[in-house]
C-alpha cells in the first residue's frame, strides 16, 4: 500500500472525494434550471450584481454575446443563458462558482440536494483525525459550494473533519503557484502537504510546488495512461493509502 508522511492531507471533491457523474448529473442541472429564478428574486441585490459584473468582465462573454457596443442591457434572462452556457462548457471561472453556489445553497436547503461523498471517505476523514493530521479542501467550486456539499452530505456533516477551504480565489488549480500560496497560507513546507486529486495537470502542478501528490482512481473518472501510473502513485480509494503523521 502507498506510504506518506505529512501533516497535512490537501484534497480535491469532484474525481476525488465525490463522484463527477454527481456534479455533472446533479449539481449543474440544478445549476442550469434554477440560476435564472435566482437572478430575478436577487438582481438588485449587491452581491448578485457583483457576480453579474465579473461575468460580463470574462472574454467568454464578448464571445457569447457579440461586441460590447451591441449587447443588451444585462438582465437576469441574458445573464442566465449566458451562465448555462459556461455550466456547458464546465468552465471553471471564479464568478461563475460564485453564483453556482448560491444557487445550490437553496436546494441544499429545502433537501432537494445532498452532497455525495464515496463511501471510504468519512471512515477515512474519521482516521486521519484520529491520526492527528489536518485535512484541507481545494476545489474549484466555490468555499460556500464546498461548505454546502460536505456540511450536508449523504454521510451527514463532514465538516468538523475539514479544518481549511481553498477555491480559485487562491489561484487555478493546474498552476503551481496556487499550491505555493495553500503551503504559504497554511504556514506548512509544500512538502508536508499531501494532494490528492482525480487531475493529472492539478497533481503536476502541486507536484512542481513541491507537495506530495496520490492520484485518485474512481469509477467514471478520466483514464489514467501508463505514462500517469508511472509519474504518479495511483490509489482506487482512500482505504487503499497509508497516511502517517510527521511529528
Ligand atoms: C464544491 S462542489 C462543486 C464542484 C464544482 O463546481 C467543480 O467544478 C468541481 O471541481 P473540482 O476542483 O472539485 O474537481
Ligand atoms: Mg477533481
Amino acid at each position: 500500500m502507498p506510504e506518506f508522511t505529512v501533516k497535512l492531507i490537501l484534497s480535491d471533491i469532484e474525481g476525488t472525494t465525490t463522484s463527477i457523474s454527481f456534479v455533472k448529473d446533479v449539481l449543474f442541472p440544478y445549476a442550469k434550471t434554477h440560476s435564472k429564478a435566482f437572478l430575478e428574486e436577487s438582481w438588485n441585490n449587491p452581491e448578485t450584481q457583483s457576480i453579474v459584473q465579473d461575468l460580463r468582465k470574462l472574454s467568454e462573454y464578448k464571445d457569447y454575446l457579440g461586441p460590447v457596443d451591441e449587447q443588451p442591457t444585462a438582465s437576469p434572462g441574458n445573464v442566465a443563458s449566458f451562465v448555462n452556457f459556461l455550466i456547458e462548457k464546465d468552465l471553471k471561472v471564479g464568478p461563475l462558482k460564485t453564483l453556482q453556489g448560491l444557487v445550490w445553497a437553496k436546494g441544499y436547503a429545502n433537501g432537494n440536494i445532498k452532497g455525495h461523498i464515496y463511501a471510504d471517505v468519512l471512515p477515512a476523514f474519521k482516521r486521519w483525525h484520529e491520526a492527528g493530521l489536518r485535512l484541507a479542501i481545494y476545489s474549484s467550486g466555490s468555499v460556500k459550494a464546498q461548505q454546502l456539499l460536505f456540511g450536508q452530505s449523504e454521510m451527514g456533516n463532514l465538516l468538523p473533519y475539514v479544518s481549511g477551504h481553498y477555491d480559485t480565489a487562491v489561484g487555478h488549480k493546474q498552476e503551481k503557484e496556487s499550491y505555493v500560496n495553500i503551503a504559504k497560507d497554511l504556514d506548512l513546507p509544500a512538502e508536508d502537504i499531501l494532494f490528492l486529486t482525480d487531475v493529472v495537470k492539478e497533481a503536476e502542478a502541486a507536484r512542481d510546488a513541491g507537495m506530495q501528490v496520490a492520484l485518485l482512481n474512481r469509477p467514471g473518472n478520466a483514464p489514467l495512461t501508463d505514462d500517469d501510473k508511472t509519474a504518479f502513485t495511483f490509489v482506487d480509494n482512500f482505504n487503499n493509502l497509508k497516511i502517517n503523521l510527521k511529528e
